[in-house]
């Protein structure tokens, strides 16, 4: 489906607010973008295309030499200035080595390097945020808080704005009924064809149609917030953004948020600025429902991330398949039959006790979570509905499939149960989210499970982190998590550098990751969390807590 360019340019004409602040926002935002090149590259007559002009630097040419990309002088500024703040040689004379201290800090090298996920942000001054500018966020460079706090106070009902933003004559707002399975299966296809992809365009997540009913209809969620945008005439789907309502709690303070997700724009509209009208509208429905923080993670980099976590994954599932879709290399040293025993697996589980969990381990699981999760400094906080939801809803249709998988299954959830004393003691799940595997002659799915939440009382014990009995515990139990996926035949099982994720990574032989994930929080300042050191790959401390399917 193609959309005119001129009728694009219309949404940007007519994305006009009746709102004074926002009016300015949104002429900013569109009007300077012209149809014939990348917005997100500055025009000729851009004050950023005269900086390009100017002689390069030594610190610009360092950089430009450390990662082998055209940096542009605004990103060199800040080098600069980190350079300065680490108290560092500051001057545009910056040897390679400042540069690449400032560079590592500030993650930038990744980004640099085309690491960062989703592609455009390499192309973009990283000061030129014309949207996230606008918003009440950290802005890049800020530093730390003094205290953690929201930036703009909540508003009345009353005064939040109560018509929705206006889009261009050929496109319409659409609220999406998730409960409608034909409605679920058009943000699924949208999704399937237009989602995250990797840097190099093999994989793109596929959303199936039950996920997407899992992942929106948490306890209490609102329709409202599942916005859509149709094109007019012929009623398709081209863009999608979602939020669903969370008690979370980022270190001291608890409050009301709206985790922010599926953001999509059809292939055919980028870049013509209608992800941040999407926002916006999302925005305005979350204000309705009186709620004012959000939290959100992406590939990109945008205004400001509070914790960058690097992706993990291990190939120790289907070893063949992972290296003919080219998810997995043998290594030099090795030969494709040693790779695949290496990361053989047990059929059966080890831990004894361990079970599916069911309706009668809520109450225990619900208090074993809350207690467990005290421990990070994010963390959504959950009643017993929600933990029922967050384990039991997705487990598929009853009788259906084998004793591993149901058909629908969405997630998989096992509690470890003491036979003595019927105490719940550990409990773990992980999720199914597959990839497309685009253009492959032999494979079109990646069955990928992704660690969930999972807790477990060994670490209420005395010295229980600083002793290794923790770690032991956890690797008892992902290694089991690991068996019971393998059994459910996916391919590989991820996780990301969050919660006590790096008690087991590398002794369950997780192998590292390139991709990041960046962790947001709208209309709220903290300080950053834990996830943004890191030790051989895998990030150290207690920080992030909340996972974001
Ligand atoms: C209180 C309640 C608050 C609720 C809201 C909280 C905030 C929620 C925020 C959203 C959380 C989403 C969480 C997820 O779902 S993350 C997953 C995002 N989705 C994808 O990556 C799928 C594939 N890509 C696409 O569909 C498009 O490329 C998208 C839709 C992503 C952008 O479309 P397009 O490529 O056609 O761009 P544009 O010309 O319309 O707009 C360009 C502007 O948009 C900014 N941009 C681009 N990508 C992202 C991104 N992932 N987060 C935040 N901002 C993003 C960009 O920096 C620029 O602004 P600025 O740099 O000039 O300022």
């Amino acid at each position: 489906m193609s959309v005119p360019t001129s009728k694009i340019e219309e949404i940007i004409d007519t994305t006009q607010d009746s709102d004074a602040q926002d009016d300015s926002d949104d002429n900013r935002d569109v009007g300077e973008n012209d149809d014939n090149q990348n917005p997100q590259e500055p025009s000729s007559s851009t004050g950023s295309s005269k900086k390009k002009k100017k002689k390069k630097s030594k610190a610009a040419k360092a950089l430009n030499a450390l990662t082998g990309k055209s940096i542009p002088q605004s990103v060199v500024d800040r080098v600069l200035e980190t350079v300065r703040a680490e108290g560092g040689e500051a001057s545009e004379h910056a040897n390679a080595d400042n540069v690449r201290q400032a560079l590592e800090q500030m993650k930038i090298m990744d980004v640099a390097k085309g690491k960062a996920g989703i592609g455009g942000i390499n192309k973009k001054d990283m000061g030129e945020h014309k949207f996230w500018s606008t918003q009440p966020v950290p802005q890049m460079g800020e530093g730390p808080p003094e205290e953690d706090g929201y930036i703009e106070p909540s508003k009345p009902a009353e005064e939040v704005r109560q018509d929705p933003y206006p889009l261009p004559k050929d496109f319409e707002w659409t609220m999406i009924d998730i409960n409608d399975p034909k409605q679920t299966a058009e943000v699924h296809e949208l999704l399937s064809l237009n989602y995250v992809e990797d840097d190099d365009a093999t994989f793109r997540f596929k959303y199936s149609a039950e996920f997407l009913q899992w992942a929106l209809q948490v306890p209490g969620y609102y329709k409202e917030w599942h916005v859509g945008v149709r094109v007019k005439s012929n009623k398709k789907l081209v863009g999608f953004i979602s939020g669903v309502p969370m008690l979370l709690r980022v270190r001291k303070h608890k409050f009301m948020a709206a985790e922010i997700n599926y953001l999509c724009v059809h292939k055919k509209l980028r870049s013509k600025r209608l992800a941040p009208v999407l926002i916006k509208e999302v925005t305005r429905q979350v204000h309705l429902k009186g709620i004012f923080q959000a939290i959100y993670t992406a590939g990109v980099v945008v205004p400001t991330p509070f914790s960058l976590l690097l992706g993990i994954n291990t190939g120790n599932l289907n070893v063949t398949k992972l290296v003919d879709v080219q998810f997995s290399w043998v290594p030099r040293n090795m030969t494709l039959a040693r790779m695949i025993r290496l990361n053989q697996l047990a059929n059966k589980m080890q831990l004894p006790g361990i079970r599916e969990m069911t309706e009668s381990d809520i109450p225990q699981v619900t208090e074993l979570y809350a207690k467990y999760m005290e421990r990070f400094d994010m963390v959504p906080i959950m009643n017993a509905h929600e933990i029922r939801h967050q384990f039991l809803s997705g487990g598929g249709k009853a009788g259906t499939g084998d004793k591993w998988r149901r058909e629908g299954q969405v997630v998989w959830a096992y509690v470890v149960e003491n036979k003595d004393t019927h105490k719940i003691t550990d409990f773990l799940s992980f999720y199914s989210l597959p990839s497309t595997v685009i253009n492959h002659q032999k494979h079109s799915l990646l069955e990928a499970a992704y660690l969930h939440y999972y807790a477990s009382d060994a670490a209420f014990a005395e010295n229980a982190d600083e002793n290794g009995s923790l770690s032991h515990r956890l690797q008892g139990l992902i290694g089991d998590a690991l068996i019971i996926a393998n059994n459910a035949k996916f391919d590989v099982f991820n996780a990301l550098t969050m919660m006590d994720n790096n008690l087991f990574l590398k002794e369950t032989r997780f192998a590292t990751g390139n991709g990041y994930l960046n962790f947001y929080l709208y209309n709220w300042r903290t300080a950053p969390l834990a996830g943004m050191k890191s030790e051989n790959g895998v990030s150290i401390g207690r920080g992030i807590g909340v996972v974001m399917v």
